[in-house]
């Protein structure tokens, strides 16, 4: 039995890149819409959140002598970018699947709405969320969040590239230990990176459960709709 029927995934742009330095690694992207369509097909609502790490940050463009709101405007657009890379993969594969997008750039995709993306879950799409909130300033962490509250996502699942959320970045801290379950306020008051602060205040304050979940291994994603307990649950106690 689903224990969720509507979500929120937010992938790791990062992720995406898998082995390579830059850019889309095609069987990253694959597997990935591999695990969408499973879920999907089980009869889950999948709306979708992608990062733009691989291609382009704002911040990392402040660094080279951009302007940050026209390296933030780059990044979005890199979102956008991955958004299609995965309805592409989607299609491929035989599920309907569609970019909505926060800024107005049809034809890529229609304006995102909460009325738009209901009726394409109601019409059996994964709807990819591309852009991120459409605002400088923010992240795609964020704009999951704030997604997820809209469309009234049961849960935020990052599924990113490790397997929960740590006492310290593991990529970088050998000895971090994970937790199995945290509440928002311990995430916040460690200031854990995993997601960024704005996001965890937006998911606490509508009562948005996040699960952390490494995505690269192929059948976690349907694991956790099922029920099963991987990664790190994040929440209000
Ligand atoms: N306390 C922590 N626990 C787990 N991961 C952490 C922690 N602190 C930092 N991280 C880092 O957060 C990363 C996951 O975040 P995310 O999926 O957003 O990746 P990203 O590189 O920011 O991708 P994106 O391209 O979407 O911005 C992990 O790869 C990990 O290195
Ligand atoms: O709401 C948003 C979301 C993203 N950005 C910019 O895009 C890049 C990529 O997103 P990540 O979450 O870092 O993967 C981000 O660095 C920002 O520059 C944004 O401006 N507003």
């Amino acid at each position: 039995m689903l224990k969720y029927k509507r979500v929120l995934l937010k992938l790791s742009g990062e992720a995406l890149m898998g082995a390579d330095k830059y850019g889309i690694n095609t069987k990253v992207l694959n597997e990935y819409a591999e695990q969408i369509k499973e879920v999907a097909q089980l009869g889950v609502e999948v709306g979708i959140v992608i990062g733009g790490g691989n291609i382009f940050r704002g911040l990392s463009g402040v660094n080279k002598g951009f302007d940050r709101v026209k390296g933030d405007q780059m990044g979005m657009l890199a979102t956008v970018i991955n958004s299609i890379a995965i309805q592409s993969a989607l299609n491929s594969i035989g599920q309907k699947a569609k970019v909505l997008t926060s800024i107005n750039m049809a034809p890529v995709g229609e304006i995102y709405s909460k009325d738009k993306a209901l009726e394409l879950f109601a019409q059996g799409y994964v709807v990819i969320i591309g852009g991120g909130t459409g605002n400088p300033f923010f992240t795609t962490d964020t704009a999951s969040s704030l997604r997820g509250v809209e469309i009234e996502a049961e849960v935020l699942l990052k599924g990113t590239r490790v397997d929960g959320v740590y006492t310290a970045d593991p990529e970088k801290d050998p000895a971090a230990i994970k937790y199995d379950e945290l509440s928002f306020d311990e995430a916040y008051n460690k200031n854990l990176k995993v997601m960024d602060l704005t996001s965890f205040a937006m998911c606490k304050e509508n009562n948005l459960p996040i699960i952390v979940f490494d995505m690269n291994t192929a059948g976690n994603l349907k694991k956790l709709l099922l029920g099963e307990k991987i990664g790190t649950i994040v929440k209000n106690y």
